[in-house]
Formats: structure tokens, C-alpha cells, sequence
């Protein structure tokens, strides 16, 4: 990890088991959480860590850096991607071993308010990135400082990266993490996320094939 960020330690660990109920297009599963909370996090949130399955020795670990987002992981929002997202990385990790580290970076850091202004400005015409910044916020404020400090502080050093986002992976990266593989997460398309989904696949790269974007 990058010399300049500060060491965190595990605070508390506490086993949670975790029960999703089948919904449409996915069966239930459950499994237990090893959740961990940490102090000395730089940016003094609440972020969580949760082992997940029992990763197979000489194997690096499947780890999904997930953003928090209220509407999405809670009320079942389809405006974005998130909750399906969410449960896809719990039952992947589970399978495979690995941590679900959950980040409290809501509205890609900007908060939960200024999301929702944002949503309201996309419903007047603009991007999910254009109305960040018509707030006068960053289009992704998100740094995974504490993300890294997390994993060193649970001993992971390398690891598989589950996510369509390449701005994740440069950051690992340059806070000193071997991300050996990327691993795609699914593409969770619905009507009312489609343009979100396409924003996110122009704008910042990330490896979402849409069929509205096929060549
Ligand atoms: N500001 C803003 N944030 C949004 C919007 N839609 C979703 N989010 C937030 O975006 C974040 C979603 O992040 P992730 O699930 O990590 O997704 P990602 O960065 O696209 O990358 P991967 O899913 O890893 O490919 C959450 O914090 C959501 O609250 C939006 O329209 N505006
Ligand atoms: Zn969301």
C-alpha cells in the first residue's frame, strides 16, 4: 500500500449470517459474513469489510469494492445498477472466497441529498455525470484510500477485482495492490437504467455491452 497512507487496524469482527430471499431471474442463497470494522480508516467512515466463503489456499481472493447506495441496496431502486450488483458480488465471493468491502460512498461521494438533487436534474435532461457537476461536485468523488487500507489490514496484498469500473482497478493499483484479474460483474439493464448504464460505458469506460451501444 502507498507509504504515505496511514496503517488501519481491525477494530471488531463479528459474524453476521446473511439471507437473500429468491427474487425474479435469481435463486436465494445464504451465507455467513466475517464482518470486520476497523479504526484509523483516513476518511473517518464507517466502512465495512465482509469474509465471504473460504478462499481456496494459493488462491488470491475475489474482492468487490461496492459503494454505498441507499436507493439501490435497500428500496430495490432500478434507477441504477446497484442492487442486483450487490447481491451478484455476495454470492460470487461466497462461492470462491474473498471480502465485500462495503463503502460508505454514497452518490459516488457526493451524499445521499445531493444524489437525489441530481437524480432530479437528470430528469430535467442531463447525465448521471453532467448533473454531478452542474451541482458543482466531482462526476466520481470516490477515493479507495480506506478501501486499501482495509485489505492490508486484513493481509490481502493481491487479489481478483470484481468490477466493470477501471477507475477502481488504476487506484488499487496505485495504492500499491496487485489486481491480478478483473472480473466483470453482470450487466443489470432496466428500463429506467438504461441511460445510466450507457453513461457509465461512454463516459468512463467501463465494460458494460449494452445492446442500445452495439457497433
Ligand atoms: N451521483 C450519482 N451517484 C449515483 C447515481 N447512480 C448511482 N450512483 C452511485 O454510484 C455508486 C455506484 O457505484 P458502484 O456500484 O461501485 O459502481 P461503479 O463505480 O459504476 O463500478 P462497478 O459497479 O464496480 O463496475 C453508488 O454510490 C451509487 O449511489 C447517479 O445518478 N448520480
Ligand atoms: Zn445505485
Amino acid at each position: 500500500m502507498d507509504k504515505a497512507a496511514p496503517k488501519a487496524t481491525i477494530r471488531t469482527r463479528v459474524e453476521i449470517p446473511l439471507r437473500f430471499p429468491a427474487e425474479q431471474g435469481a435463486d436465494g442463497f445464504e451465507t455467513a459474513a466475517e464482518v470486520y470494522t476497523f479504526d484509523g480508516l483516513v476518511d473517518g467512515r464507517e466502512h465495512l469489510a465482509l469474509v465471504l466463503g473460504d478462499p481456496a489456499p494459493d488462491t488470491v481472493p475475489l474482492v468487490r469494492m461496492h459503494s454505498e447506495c441507499l436507493t439501490g441496496d435497500v428500496f430495490g431502486s432500478a434507477r441504477c445498477d446497484c442492487g442486483p450488483q450487490l447481491r451478484e458480488a455476495a454470492e460470487r465471493i461466497t462461492a470462491r472466497g474473498g471480502v465485500l468491502l462495503y463503502l460508505r460512498q454514497e452518490g459516488r461521494g457526493i451524499g445521499l441529498y445531493n444524489k437525489l438533487d441530481a437524480y432530479a436534474l437528470q430528469d430535467a435532461g442531463l447525465d448521471t455525470y453532467e448533473a454531478n457537476t452542474a451541482l458543482g461536485l466531482p462526476e466520481d468523488g470516490r477515493d479507495y484510500t480506506a478501501a486499501a487500507q482495509m485489505l492490508a489490514a486484513l493481509g490481502i496484498e493481491s487479489l481478483d477485482l470484481l468490477t466493470n469500473n477501471p477507475d477502481k482497478v488504476g487506484q488499487l493499483r496505485d495504492l500499491g495492490l496487485t489486481v491480478e484479474h478483473t472480473v466483470e460483474t453482470g450487466v443489470f439493464a432496466t428500463e429506467s437504467n438504461t441511460r445510466y448504464l450507457e453513461a457509465k460505458a461512454v463516459r468512463t469506460g467501463h465494460t458494460i455491452t449494452l445492446p442500445t451501444l452495439a457497433a
